[in-house]
């Protein structure tokens, strides 16, 4: 299989010259400048051309919730998964606001989704409890990556030049926690939060939870692949192969809060050569998701205070992007306008 390609190094210092010459003080746009900067790379024009975003929200079920780990039951998987389809869902709205492609795709519900109109992926009905032994098989991690990457090639296929990864599994922030702590060696501590809310006994149950998840495979070397059937879920896999495939095909990647940004690590643990093509959306509520985020050289563009997945940060940051860009574009240059430029 052709390797991810590196960034175009010319388009991206052509890119660094045209923002210094921009109608403003050199560095005056923060963060737009640099992004504009980077998708100058990605895309390998001086210019970037305007975004053409898809998101997908893969879903899948978690056998450690019968832990107690999450706020909420199961069945708000599947049910969520209809919401998505019926439009009322955050990500629904947010993929219209921003004329963004959405696709909504069964990894592994535990449900029987097949009235639906999503692709149905199902690589198993929900994963194995991570506490007590491998969340899937080396087999079902490789063939929920590949659920992943054929998303991704659709998506790209149909003219996307940005995507978006979102997740629907309820008890996925403990899988993703166990992700994290393996693949960047943070404590427990840093990096359990509440999810969708649980109290305070239940967050010191998640934390005894990947502490002994993470017990279980001490000692054990695993590679990328290793580690996400282990620690991982259907819908993180799915995400890590869907990113895989978006860096290989040279699209950006807009990471979304703490589930993306673990399906992330995996795909790096993977295959390293993915971290130019991945972008920080916002930093979410969730402990331990702006380490997870500086584990991968990461800074997030926004803090919004969002800790919902599904893709919403990722999708609420996408103006920014395409402002980023239009700046970079639209702006007059000092010659251009006839004004006089830095004097000392
Ligand atoms: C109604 C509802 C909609 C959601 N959309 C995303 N999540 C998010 O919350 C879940 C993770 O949190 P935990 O690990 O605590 O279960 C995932 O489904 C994630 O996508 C939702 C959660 C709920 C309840
Ligand atoms: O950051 C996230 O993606 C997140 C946080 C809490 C619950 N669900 C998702």
């Amino acid at each position: 299989m052709p390797r991810i390609p590196a960034p175009n190094l010319s388009t991206r210092q052509a890119a660094e010259a045209r923002q210094q010459q921009l109608t403003k003080p050199a560095g005056s746009l923060g963060k737009l400048e640099q992004l504009a900067v980077t998708l100058a790379g990605l895309q390998g024009r001086d210019i970037p051309l305007p975004l053409s975003p898809a998101i997908t929200v893969f879903a899948g079920d978690h056998g450690v919730c019968a832990e107690g780990v999450s706020a909420f039951p199961p069945e708000v998987t599947g049910a969520m998964v209809a919401n998505f389809v019926h439009g009322g869902a955050a990500i629904s709205v947010l993929a219209r606001a921003n004329q963004a492609r959405l696709e909504v795709v069964d990894a592994g519900v535990a449900s029987d989704l097949s009235t639906l109109p999503i692709v149905h992926a199902k690589v198993r009905a929900g994963s194995g409890n991570l506490r007590h032994e491998a969340a899937m098989t080396r087999q079902q991690a490789e063939a929920a990556l590949e659920v992943g990457r054929d998303a991704a090639r659709r998506a790209i296929a149909d003219g996307a030049t940005l995507l978006i990864a979102g997740d629907m599994g309820i008890g996925n922030t403990t899988p993703s926690a166990a992700l994290i702590c393996r693949l960047t060696g943070h404590g427990v501590e840093a990096i359990v939060g509440r999810g969708t809310g649980v109290s305070d006994a239940g967050l010191a149950v998640k934390r005894q939870v990947v502490a002994d998840a993470l017990a279980r495979l001490a000692g054990q070397t695993l590679d990328g692949h290793g580690v996400l059937a282990e620690l991982g879920g259907l819908e993180i896999a799915a995400m890590a192969g869907f990113y895989l495939e978006g860096a290989r095909q040279g699209v950006p990647l807009l990471l979304d809060g703490f589930i993306s940004t673990a399906a992330a690590l995996a795909a790096h643990a993977i295959d390293a050569d993915i971290a130019p093509w991945l972008l920080a959306s916002h930093c979410s509520q969730e402990t331990g998701h702006a380490l997870a985020l500086q584990a991968l050289g990461l800074s997030p563009l926004i803090d919004l205070g969002f800790r919902l997945g599904e893709g919403s940060g990722a999708a609420a940051a996408l103006p920014l992007l395409q402002q980023a860009i239009a700046l970079h574009a639209g702006m007059a240059t000092f010659a251009e306008a006839g004004v006089a430029g830095k004097s000392a």
